[in-house]
C-alpha cells in the first residue's frame, strides 16, 4: 500500500527526469502499480483512512512522484455537482498524451501544491483550461478524451511530473499573483 513514505519531494532528481514510455498492454506489474495509484488517492480522501495512514490528500499521483520514472498517472476527482456524476474522473493513464489545448487558459484559484513539496509556493499556475487527452487503460485499450477545468488543471499537473515539470515553474516569480486578461480562475 503506497503511504506518504513512498513519495519522493523536490530535489530528488527523479522529479526532473523525462519518464519513461510504458509498453501497451501494461505489464502486471505496471497495472498492480496503477491500481495503487488509485488506492492511495481513494485513501488520501478518507477521512479515517487518511488520518490514520498520515496522508496528505491528494487528488492525482504521477509515477516519478514514487521514484518510478514511466509514464503512468493517476487521478481521482470527486464530481463536484451530485446531479452530475460524470463531471469527476477517476482513473490510471498509461502514456498519456496532451493531443490539443484551448487557446483559453484557467488556473485554481488557490494555487496548487504538490505532495513532492512540503511547501506552500503562492502564485497562480496559468494552464489551459480544456484539453483533448489519448491515453491506454489497463487493459491497453486506446482513450481520447476532453478535460475542462478542474479536470483538466488535475492532468495537467500529472503530466508535467511525467516531464519533470513542478507546478511551480509556471509561476511568474517577479508577480506571481498576475493574471493576464481572459484567464479562468477556478474556484
Ligand atoms: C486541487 C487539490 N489538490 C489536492 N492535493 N494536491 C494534489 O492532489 C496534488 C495534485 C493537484 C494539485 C493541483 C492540481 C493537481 C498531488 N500531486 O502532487 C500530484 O502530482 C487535494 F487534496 C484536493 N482536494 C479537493 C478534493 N477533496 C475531495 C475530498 O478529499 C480531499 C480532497 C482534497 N484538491
Ligand atoms: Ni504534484
Amino acid at each position: 500500500m503506497i503511504t506518504m513514505d513512498d513519495i519522493i519531494r523536490e530535489g530528488h532528481p527523479t522529479l526532473r527526469a523525462v519518464a519513461k514510455e510504458v509498453p501497451i498492454p501494461p505489464v502486471a506489474e505496471d497495472v498492480e502499480l496503477g491500481k495503487e495509484m488509485l488506492q492511495f488517492l481513494k485513501n488520501s480522501q478518507d477521512p479515517e483512512k487518511a488520518e490514520e495512514l498520515h496522508l496528505r490528500g491528494g487528488v492525482g499521483l504521477a509515477a516519478p512522484q514514487l521514484d518510478i520514472s514511466k509514464r503512468i498517472i493517476a487521478v481521482h476527482v470527486p464530481s463536484i455537482d451530485p446531479e452530475k456524476p460524470e463531471s469527476g474522473i477517476s482513473t490510471v493513464m498509461y502514456n498519456p498524451k496532451i493531443l490539443s489545448h484551448s487557446v483559453q487558459e484557467a488556473c485554481l484559484g488557490e494555487g496548487e501544491g504538490c505532495l513532492s513539496v512540503d511547501r506552500e509556493v503562492p502564485g497562480y499556475v496559468v494552464r489551459a483550461a480544456r484539453i483533448t487527452v489519448s491515453y491506454f487503460d489497463a487493459e491497453g485499450e486506446k482513450h481520447k478524451i476532453r478535460l475542462k477545468n478542474y479536470n483538466a488543471i488535475v492532468v495537467q499537473h500529472e503530466i508535467d511530473h511525467i516531464n519533470g515539470i513542478m507546478f511551480y515553474d509556471h509561476i511568474d516569480e517577479k508577480n506571481p499573483l498576475k493574471l493576464k486578461d481572459g484567464v479562468l480562475v477556478i474556484d
